[in-house]
């Protein structure tokens, strides 16, 4: 009555994509499926190279490794605890996504608005704007070209569409001279329009000291899943970013929320470029416990299909388990 597998994906994503200045041609992962008589849960485990400590070979052992404990322990009417400390981020996510599915504890409902993402030329970003419904608001990474021109990006668009509101991500590549060669180009009536600069430089302090003088609020990404990080009340801190797949169990997450909110900062569940899959758990997480602020999650695009389930309204075609971008991993 108790059973469990794992599937294997490998999809062609678009080069275009650009992770520290390395191109991704291929993202890969598994789909882990639990069930318990009647009951089935399911969840992705997909390690992200250059951010995740572990390959993918490490994730997988360590997944099979846990799921016979799981079974044998619940042959024994016992639990295995599944715990953050023992288990690599991607693999305690994915694991805890299946067994709150199984358990009815996700919600079916996602929250599918997305900050449309770009990465570089603000013409991508007028089409998605003006089909937005709600809060309109972009997302552009920043800090791969000039601050200079970053500067004037930012500031061309919201000058241009006034009830936009922007977040930026530097990914903690600027000098605070950089730094303060993009705000330059942002005009103060305009600051309050951002609603946050993710990271703008390579340490939290001088990032902190950014924001206290060009009053733009910054949030933490990269700094929360540093093992000295705390989630506190900050001057012109507005948001923490957690891309579970990076970070941990969904219980883990949740805490982290929980603690974001009691503190008034925004918590936004974020993509690690997840497939099709693990973006709808992610949006129905955010659902679930984020459900005033728009989720991070505009990257199904960069990948040539969906894979199962579907994200809402995307017209990328979709495969099955039967094709031959997913094999199914013999235990
Ligand atoms: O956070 C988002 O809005 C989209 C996802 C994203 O930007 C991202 C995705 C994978 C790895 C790193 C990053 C990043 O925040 O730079
Ligand atoms: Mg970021």
């Amino acid at each position: 009555m108790r059973s469990y597998n794992l599937y294997h994906y490998c999809i062609p994503v678009d080069s275009q994509l650009i992770l520290r200045n390395r191109f991704l041609k291929k993202r890969e992962g598994l789909l882990v499926q639990v069930k318990c008589g009647e009951n089935e849960g399911w969840g992705e485990i997909a390690p992200l190279p250059e951010f995740s400590q572990e390959t993918l070979e490490q994730a997988q052992r360590q997944t099979i490794d846990w799921l016979k404990k799981w079974d044998q322990a619940r042959s024994c009417d016992e639990k295995l605890p599944l715990k953050d400390d023992e288990l690599y981020p991607s693999v305690a996510f994915g694991l805890s996504c299946a067994l709150a599915e199984m358990k009815h504890e996700l919600g079916s409902q996602g929250n599918y608005q997305v900050a449309p993402l770009c990465y570089g030329d603000p013409d991508e970003l007028y089409e998605p704007l003006s089909q937005m419904i709600g809060e309109k608001v972009a997302k552009i990474k920043v800090g791969m070209y000039e601050a200079n021109r970053d500067g004037l990006i930012a500031d061309m668009l919201l000058e241009a569409i006034p009830d936009l509101h922007l977040r930026l991500d530097a990914n903690r590549s600027w000098t605070p001279t950089k730094a303060a060669m993009f705000a330059k180009y942002i005009k103060p009536a305009y600051r309050s329009r951002i609603q946050f600069l993710e990271e703008p430089c390579k340490t939290r302090d001088e990032s902190r000291q950014f924001a206290e003088e060009f009053g733009i609020a910054i949030a933490w990404d990269e700094s929360v899943r540093e093992p000295d990080f705390v989630v506190q009340a900050e001057p012109h801190v507005a948001a923490i970013v957690i891309k579970p797949t990076l970070v941990g169990s969904l219980e883990k997450c949740v805490k982290l929320i929980e603690q974001a909110h009691a503190c008034g900062l925004k918590a936004v569940i974020s993509s690690s470029i997840e497939s099709s899959f693990g973006l709808t758990q992610l949006a129905r997480i955010a659902q679930q416990y984020t459900p005033n602020t728009v989720p991070g999650l505009d990257t199904l695009d960069l990948m040539a299909y969906q894979i199962v389930r579907t994200w809402q309204g995307s017209t990328l075609p979709v495969i099955d388990l039967d094709s031959t971008f997913i094999v199914k991993v013999a235990i």
